[in-house]
């Protein structure tokens, strides 16, 4: 808890008087005012971040909490559990969709084993594990508390160390078969909506298995009553280790000013955690892509963020929030770099 307690401590509000000359800049540059749409927000945002109206980024990391879950054996995914672990190998081997647009991007990757079932042996992997595996939300809670507590912990720290070793934006990544089960059910506890509008096919489901999926969901809700006033409680019950580190992953980031770029359904189940957790973790988040899943556009609506990408990308590990990066520098390039009216000798407007 005392870490955490620290984490909170520090996250603070946006800079408006850095976000205002942020804004007078771009009006003052060679283009029609508000042109350059959410673009010129992001940079706008980024100021009130940083406190700086120029902003540069030197490292970039992706953070991936990868972690196990009871609740895939009541047949909610289509892809067996023991994916998980493979596919931790295979970010560390370099072969998975985030290598290529991580290495696209040019951003570090760091992989968090927080929960994964069974013990991967691999050099480059970050072992933190809380729990092997949660257990089955259709028959109790994922966790204890105190797991609970500890695995957002871990997200805090690998963020602060990441950015202790240079990383000036992060974006957040998971890896679990099962995931979108719980980040559906989390998203269920906090919104009251019904299932059917927010539960979607995760890696593909047919209709047999969506109907098991609805039911875990269902049962996880009835069983576990979590308490939309209680996000801690929310995640224990029904949410899972990686969801846990990635809200760790946020406020950590948050806490230390450095921009956080948020992912799709499960990592923005970790946004929502954070943000109830502390809601001036909001400031510090950046949303990436809209994920194909139903719920994630409702996350999105509840935490106010608009996603700048569409793609119809339904992944997760952090490959909308990476494909992001690029728009993120690309903002920063544009306040910075850009000529003035005066600078290049154009006619300002007439009214
Ligand atoms: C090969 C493979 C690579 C993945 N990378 C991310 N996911 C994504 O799919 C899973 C969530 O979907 P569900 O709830 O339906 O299991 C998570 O592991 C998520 O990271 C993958 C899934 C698979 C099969
Ligand atoms: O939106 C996501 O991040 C997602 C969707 C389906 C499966 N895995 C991840």
């Amino acid at each position: 808890m005392e870490i955490l307690e620290r984490a909170l401590k520090s996250i603070g509000e946006l800079d408006n008087t850095a976000m205002q000359r942020a804004r007078e800049r771009l009006d003052n540059l060679t283009k029609p005012k508000g042109s350059l749409g959410a673009l010129e927000d992001l940079a706008v945002k980024l100021a009130g971040i940083s406190g700086k109206v120029f902003n540069d980024f030197r490292k970039k990391t992706v953070i991936i909490m990868a972690g196990d879950h009871g609740v895939a054996d009541e047949g909610v995914s289509a892809y067996p559990k023991e994916v998980t672990p493979q596919m931790v190998v295979n970010f560390l081997s370099g072969g998975a969709a985030i290598n290529v647009l991580a290495r696209h991007e040019g951003a570090e990757i760091i992989c968090v084993d927080i929960g994964v079932a069974s013990d991967v042996d691999h050099p480059g992997l970050l072992v933190r594990k809380v729990k092997k595996g949660t257990d089955n939300i259709a028959k109790g809670p994922a966790m204890s508390r105190e797991e609970a507590i500890k695995a957002i912990e871990v997200g805090v720290v690998t963020a602060w160390e990441s950015i202790d070793k240079g990383s000036d934006l992060i974006a957040t990544g998971d890896m679990g078969i099962g995931n979108t089960t719980p980040s559906s059910a989390i998203l269920a506890a906090f919104s009251g909506k019904p299932l059917e509008e927010i539960v979607g096919r995760g890696t593909g489901i047919d209709d047999l298995r969506l109907q098991k999926k609805l039911n875990a969901i269902r049962k996880a809700l009835e069983v576990n009553k979590p308490d939309p006033e209680d996000p801690i409680g929310v995640l224990a019950k029904v949410g899972g280790l990686e969801i846990a580190g990635i809200a760790g992953v946020i406020l950590g980031a948050a806490s230390r000013r450095v921009p956080v770029i948020i992912d799709g359904l499960i990592s923005t189940a970790g946004a929502l955690i954070a943000s109830k957790i502390d809601p001036r973790s909001i400031n510090f988040m950046i949303a990436s892509h809209v994920s194909e899943e139903p719920g994630h556009k409702v996350m999105l609506e509840l935490l106010g963020l608009k996603p700048m990408i569409f793609m119809r990308m339904r992944l997760g590990e952090g490959t909308g929030a990476v494909l992001a990066m690029n728009l993120v520098e690309a903002a920063a390039k544009i306040i910075k770099e850009m000529a003035t009216f005066e600078e290049a000798g154009v006619s300002k407007e007439e009214i």
